[in-house]
């Protein structure tokens, strides 16, 4: 695994009126591993990662994306970078079917006989996406029907993949395994290993322990908008986690 972080937060502070959301976050991620980000409610995930995505400013603070700094103004300025993320209301469009949705807003126009070239583009677009579903282990059942009848498990594993298919970089995915069974949390985390293995940096926000556990390389933890610790997985527990979640223990920086 490559050790240079290919997306960074340095100093983030964010703050919502008297709220300090954020005061001075780090996070790093690195090409090919699983980074966790992990905290009590209010510790300031969702804020970090929503400015992480671009889809909020910090006040203070510095982003740097393959070891430059980088200034994002909008959540297209992330994705044009590879950097996808999949919120937890996964903004999937309810009646259309997977394949649509994994091209949503992407669709590339082609000048041309709109009504020939159209039905050519479908097909491709239709072959590429199902290749894409299969090729990350993603099994949809159904390509052609509404995602909205699908099941909880379905229509996260079709959020997900639609964001690696895309996510040449960094993948933020926000509680992923939130609301789902036991077999559907596997096939999750079986995604999960699988874009990893593309070497894609996977930033995994999750209140699960024992998914964190299982799928990270790196843990960090946030208490009070604050980076205080960050573990090898394989050398932590649930005990240590969420004594540093909770201010119990003291974190320790050990990579
Ligand atoms: N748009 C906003 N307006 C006002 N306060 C906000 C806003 N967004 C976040 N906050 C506050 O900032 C703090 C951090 O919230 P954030 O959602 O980032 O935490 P979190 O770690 O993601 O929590 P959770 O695990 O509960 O989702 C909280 O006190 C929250 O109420």
């Amino acid at each position: 695994m490559n050790s240079t972080p290919i997306y960074e937060a340095r100093g983030i502070v964010r703050s919502f009126g008297s709220v300090r959301a954020l005061q001075g976050a780090d996070f790093d991620v690195r090409p090919g591993e699983v980074s966790a980000l992990i905290g009590d409610n209010g510790a300031g995930k969702s804020t970090l990662v929503r400015i992480l995505a671009g889809a909020d400013t910090p006040d203070e603070g510095e982003i740097r994306f393959e070891g430059a700094p980088l200034t994002l103004t909008n959540p297209t300025d992330a994705r044009d970078r590879g950097i996808e993320t999949v919120f937890q209301d996964l903004a999937l469009a309810n009646h259309l079917n997977p394949i649509q949705n994994m091209y949503l807003g992407r669709e590339v126009m082609r000048p041309g006989i709109l009504g020939r070239l159209g039905f050519m583009e479908r097909a491709k677009m239709r072959a590429h996406g199902v290749e894409a579903f299969a090729s990350l282990g993603a099994t949809v059942r159904d390509f052609d029907g509404a995602v909205l009848g699908m099941s909880g498990g379905q229509r996260q594993a079709i959020a997900v993949a639609r964001a690696a298919a895309w996510a040449s970089k960094v993948i933020f995915l926000d509680e992923p395994t939130a609301a789902l069974g036991v077999v559907q949390t596997k096939g999750v985390l079986d995604l999960v290993r699988r874009i990893k293995d593309t070497g894609v940096g996977v930033v995994l926000i999750s209140h699960s322990m024992p998914a964190v556990l299982e799928v990270s390389d790196r843990i960090h933890v946030l208490r009070h908008g604050r980076r205080v610790a960050v573990y090898q997985a394989k050398d932590t527990n649930v005990e240590e986690l969420v004594g540093a979640m909770t201010g119990a223990l003291d974190g320790r920086e050990d990579s």
